[in-house]
């Protein structure tokens, strides 16, 4: 049977001190953070998902974001290189995490940057977004990982948000959500439906017809109901002030067969 496992990584003391790069800086509340961090684990649990916890990594502000430290598809596990220096000691947790669970291992190499905020997988394509945090020889790396897989990579430019999972993401169909403003090429995607608030482009597929999406996107939230679906909203507001999403809170792993 697939597996419902996904990991997560509790927030550090450093927390405020994360990276913002697209937006201004506004003070993080870190007790409201921790509260709001475990309204969302508790979200995936609800829905079925164990949660496994990556060891911590105190002195890493941004370790929290988990997500950019490894992309899995398959059994297959690819440890990031982050294009963020400061991000970089995030992923030998990530890496016991993985290994732990069955995965095979591999590595992003200098002078390749990858972040898995920029990694969207739909099916066996893998669209990865080569912008700020991801450069050509990352990109060219996780194509030699995840091709002879079956995967189909995809390269797509992004240039006005963090990554490329800050603009787009998709629904169980396969349709790409995103907010025109804010993604470069929405003519790459296949199947294309706008939305109207920057953080209604992000869901996280929770099973069946359930999607965990942002508190701060209720338009979203009623187009995509009204669609069928079933939006379970989180507040995620302290991790948004460092561009963080919810999907770089937890890594899904959905095909691992254990
Ligand atoms: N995948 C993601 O959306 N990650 C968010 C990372 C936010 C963090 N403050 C950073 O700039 O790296």
């Amino acid at each position: 049977m697939p597996s419902k496992k996904a990991l997560v990584r509790r927030p550090g003391p450093r927390l405020a001190e994360g990276l913002v790069t697209h937006i201004e800086r506004e003070p993080v509340d870190h007790a409201l953070a921790v509260e709001q961090w475990d309204a969302y684990v508790e979200a995936l649990r609800a829905h079925g998902w164990e949660t496994l916890e990556v060891d911590p990594a105190d002195d890493c502000p941004d370790s929290v974001f988990v997500e950019d430290a490894v992309v899995v598809y398959r059994n297959v596990a690819l440890i990031t290189r982050p294009g963020a220096g400061s991000r970089r000691a995030e992923t030998a947790g990530v890496e016991e995490a993985v290994a732990r669970l069955g995965c095979s291992v591999n590595w992003i190499w200098e002078p390749g940057t990858l972040e898995g905020g920029d990694v969207l997988k739909i099916g066996d394509t893998i669209y990865v977004g080569r912008g700020g945090r991801t450069n050509a020889a990352g990109v060219q790396q996780l194509r030699a990982v995840f091709e002879p897989l079956g995967a189909r990579v995809v390269a797509v430019p992004v240039s006005k948000v963090l990554h490329l999972k800050s603009a787009v993401t998709a629904l169980p169909d396969g349709t790409v959500l995103g907010h025109i403003p804010m993604t470069d090429v929405p003519s790459l995607f296949p199947r294309f439906l706008p939305v109207p608030e920057e953080s209604g482009a992000h869901v996280v597929l929770l099973g069946g017809d359930k999607l965990l999406m942002a508190a701060s996107a209720p338009k979203t939230a009623d187009l995509l109901a009204d669609l069928g679906h079933e939006p379970v909203l989180v507040d995620i507001g302290e991790f948004e002030k460092l561009e963080g999403c919810v999907t770089c809170l937890s890594v899904r792993l959905r095909e691992l067969y254990a």
